[in-house]
């Protein structure tokens, strides 16, 4: 893969000053020719002396990358390693960038996906790449920069992973070692810090890069994309290890989930601005499985926290093996069944908690209540992202299957999975699509609304959607819920990340505003791209002078 050479040089009249960055001590990541090979770090760095065992589970079976590359010329950016630690440039645009559309758009994901010689098998594996487009004035000048985790930063400087990430852990030597594992995995030292999911603005300007461990809570610089530290929690919530990827954040909060794996259910947080303290608003006891079901993310309305019980559950027995098993860290329980509980936001009461059909989410889409003449709330109406209740999609997501199967009708299908929820203590719930799938190629995820509908009726949302044959979400796609219909973007072979809407200052209509989208195009090369909300016409690309791997969540920080 390290043959791939850096596009950079040969666009530098794209450059606008700023020249790509090269660090002696961070080549080692990017590139053969300054690599150090296995044989130059000497034995003493991948084997353990005594044992002679490698201190790192071996490599997957073929370098996937060099396969693809001989399929695929070596040149769709998506699921190729970022190339560079850090570059800041100008990008050229064409079209034209609405003259309202001040401020910084940030995606945070797992941009790079291997160590030395040594390659990660999942996606959501990579260590984090922070991608920025700053707009002003019509022109973007864009930024990328590797997040200094303690994991990234273990692995740059000892060529191996040291931490547990989704679907990789370090090998223990020997079996003192592992008991010695399974006590760092309870303190949650173990656990990775690499916040490659998302990255959320808090209220007091903070911004805060996040995954699904607490720890992995970073404070970076919108500006410089420069790592400033550990987002410390100062309540005693940390001994919980996991949270939601997805809290949601506005001016005045910020609420999560915290799974408690040991008494199965969940407990609601609330953070202020300018606080590092959650304070509990509430608890749900699980009630199925022997643990709670995974929780990337969840819903609001305004007066409700929705929490999500799915029966792919966190599994125990999964957190504490080194090698990936068929679902990762969870297991799906269909025995346990589906259930959605509803969480007064003031009193942390528990208001409703039904049965629901079974599931498969990593996304909510938005929440709303639905009242009767009366004012009085009868139903709960949440959507997410649903993999129809097959948990295949985690699967998919290895990179090897990415790489080796472009082009191949192999994206399994998803839908708009629609909640009701009834508040008059019926016991059951109901999931349908809230749309005809074929409308987004029977395939969806990665979801955004305009934030000024969040927990309101809402008409539009935004995703990745398919056009078959393909092996991932591959259009733009906005939904109109309303409707039931959808417009979309597509350009032939190009992976777009994660549909961001920004709202036009001052809109009274919906869609008013700009969706924002990083493509990793087919030929290597990487662009954002700008439609217009109304129309859903392309109305701007900014083109990176090199290719952009794919990424996941993003947020939008307003320029004063
Ligand atoms: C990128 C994405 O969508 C999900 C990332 C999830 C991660 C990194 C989960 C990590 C975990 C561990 C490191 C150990 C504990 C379990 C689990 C939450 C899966
Ligand atoms: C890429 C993804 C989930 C990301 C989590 O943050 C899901 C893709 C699903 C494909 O349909
Ligand atoms: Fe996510």
């Amino acid at each position: 893969m390290a043959s791939l050479s850096f596009p950079l040089p040969k666009t530098s009249h794209l450059l606008s000053g700023v020249q790509p960055y090269s660090h002696a001590e961070n080549c080692s990541l990017f590139g053969r020719s300054i690599l150090r090979s296995r044989r130059d770090i000497g034995d003493s760095m991948v084997a353990n002396i005594a044992t002679k065992q490698p201190l790192i589970a071996p490599a997957p079976p073929p370098p996937p990358l060099e396969k693809e590359e001989a399929r695929n010329n070596g040149k769709l950016a998506a699921w190729t390693s970022i190339k560079q630690e850090k570059w800041e440039g100008e990008v050229v645009v064409e079209g034209e960038i609405p003259s309202w559309l001040r401020g910084t758009y940030l995606r945070n994901g797992p941009g790079l996906w291997h160590i030395g010689d040594y390659h990660f098998r999942h996606l959501f594996d990579g260590y984090a790449t922070l991608v920025k487009l700053h707009f002003d004035g019509g022109r973007a000048r864009a930024a990328h920069r590797q997040i200094e985790s303690e994991a990234y930063k273990a692995a740059r400087s000892r060529q191996r992973i040291s931490y547990r990430e989704f679907s990789e852990a370090p090998r223990p030597d020997n079996f003192l070692a592992y008991i010695g594992e399974l006590a760092s995995l309870f303190s949650g030292a173990s656990l990775t810090d690499n916040a490659n999911t998302g990255v959320v603005k808090l209220g007091d300007g903070r911004v805060v890069c996040l995954t699904e461990t607490q720890k992995g809570s970073i404070v970076i610089d919108p500006g410089s994309l420069e790592t400033l530290g550990k987002f410390e929690y100062s309540d005693p919530f940390g001994g919980l290890l996991l949270h939601s990827a997805h809290p949601i954040v506005t001016e005045t909060e910020f609420l999560t989930l915290l799974p408690d794996l040991v008494n199965p259910g969940y407990l609601a947080v609330r953070m202020e601005p300018g606080t590092n303290e959650r304070r509990v608003i509430g608890r749900v006891n699980c009630r199925g499985g022997p643990t709670p079901g995974w929780v990337h993310s969840f819903p609001v309305t305004e007066d409700y926290i929705i929490v999500p019980e799915m029966p792919l559950r966190y599994c125990l027995k999964n957190l504490l093996r080194s090698q990936p098993t068929p679902l990762y860290k969870f297991e799906w329980h269909p025995d346990s069944k589906a259930f959605m509980h509803v969480m007064c936001r003031v009193s942390g009461r528990l208001v409703a908690s039904v049965e629901v059909p079974l599931y498969v989410t990593f996304h909510f889409i938005n929440a709303y209540e639905q009242r009767d003449e009366d004012g009085r709330v009868v139903a709960i109406i949440a959507d997410c992202c649903e993999h129809n209740a097959d948990t295949s999609i985690l699967d998919k997501l290895t990179l090897q299957n990415l790489r080796s199967s472009i082009g191949q009708d192999v994206l399994p299908d998803a839908r708009v999975g629609r909640f009701t929820i009834p508040m008059d203590g019926r016991p059951y719930g109901k999931l349908e699509a809230a749309l005809d799938p074929a409308e987004h190629g029977r395939g969806m995820d990665m979801c955004s609304i305009n934030p000024l509908y969040l927990g309101k009726m809402y008409r539009f949302a935004y995703a990745c959607g398919a056009r078959r044959p393909c092996n991932f979400p591959n259009t733009i796609t906005k939904i109109d819920l309303v409707e039931k219909k959808t417009e979309n973007w597509y350009a032939e072979g190009a992976v777009p990340s994660e549909p961001f809407f920004v709202p036009r200052p001052g809109a009274a209509d919906e869609d008013d505003g700009v969706v924002i989208s990083l493509v990793s195009d087919r030929n290597g090369e990487g662009y954002a791209v700008l439609l217009d909300g109304p129309t859903f016409q392309e109305i701007a690309r900014a083109k990176f002078p090199y290719g952009l791997p794919y990424g996941l969540h993003g947020c939008w920080i307003p320029s004063e």
